[in-house]
């Protein structure tokens, strides 16, 4: 039996990628989409967010792909839970309170991978990162990511992850978004956001000593990378235990 799909921001840059590789894939069936107003994708029907409750009932989906914005996807993640559908979250931009809004209406409800980033390559990265902050941790360090000029959150959800990840490591730091006039450093770690043309998504990770430095990026040339690691995690998550997981726990990392 296929696993029933529904994207929502299917008429989004990642809705349609994800459509489309859905489609051509054998064990997934891509059952409709949803987002603001009504549409098509790749065939199935796209309905306005206002009617998600009567399209779940209607289609009966396994699992819920979405790639919205964070406001619409806490609204989309508690119909999911309500409807005893399966979750995988790439959206980002989330406030510590919409955070928690999604731990509570899924926690124990529905099983949910949710991601600041599907791709593989940047979830090693992400493992390079924390091992790199626990034997550099006296290096200064600047995070720095770049995106295309149409990305609403800044900064980006990956960017946050690797936040976290150093203080995980390192301890609370002082983040100091941008320099601009005398500035003296200290401890702080430096974070930059770049905007503009179509880039599809760029992180790096400096660790400047005295007479070294150390560097670790990760670029995404096509978002097919992003696509094809939420419909791993949409085949791996349907079916386990309802509780929120990550993609290191569908990679196994
Ligand atoms: N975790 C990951 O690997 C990745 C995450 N993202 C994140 O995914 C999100 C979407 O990115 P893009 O596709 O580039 O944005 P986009 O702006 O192209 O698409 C978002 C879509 O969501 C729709 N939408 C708005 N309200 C909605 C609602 N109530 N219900 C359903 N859909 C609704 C919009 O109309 C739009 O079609 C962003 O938060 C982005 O940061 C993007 C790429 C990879
Ligand atoms: O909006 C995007 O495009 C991306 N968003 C994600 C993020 O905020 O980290 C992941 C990826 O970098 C592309």
């Amino acid at each position: 039996m296929a696993i029933k799909a529904v994207i929502s921001g299917a008429l989004g840059r990642m809705g349609g990628t994800v459509g489309r590789i859905i489609s051509e894939a054998h064990d997934l069936e891509l059952v409709g989409g949803i987002d603001v107003k009504k549409g098509s994708l790749f065939g199935t029907e796209v309905v306005p967010a206002t009617g998600i409750d009567a399209f779940f009932k209607e289609k009966k989906p396994d699992v819920l792909i979405d790639f919205s914005v964070a406001a619409a996807a806490v609204e989309n993640i508690k119909a999911a839970a309500r409807n005893n559908v399966a979750l995988v979250v790439g959206t980002t931009g989330f406030s510590p309170a919409q955070r928690k809004e999604i731990e509570s209406a899924v926690e124990g409800k529905v099983p949910a991978v949710i991601s600041s980033n599907f791709s593989v390559g940047v979830n090693i990265f992400w493992k390079l990162v924390r091992e790199a902050a626990r034997q550099l941790g006296d290096y200064d360090i600047e995070v720095t990511e770049a995106h295309h000029r149409y990305k609403k959150d800044a900064p980006s959800g990956t960017a946050k992850t690797i936040l976290d990840i150093l203080d995980q490591e390192l301890g609370e730091r002082e983040k100091v978004y941008g320099r601009v006039g005398a500035t003296e450093r200290k401890d702080e770690i430096g974070v930059h956001v770049i905007r503009g043309g179509d880039i599809v998504g760029d992180h790096s990770v400096l660790f400047a000593g005295n007479f070294e430095c150390i560097e670790i990026s990760h670029r995404a040339y096509d978002r097919a990378v992003f696509a094809q690691g939420a419909i791993r995690a949409a085949r791996w998550i349907v079916g386990r235990e309802p509780r929120i997981y990550t993609m290191q726990d569908v990679l196994g990392l």
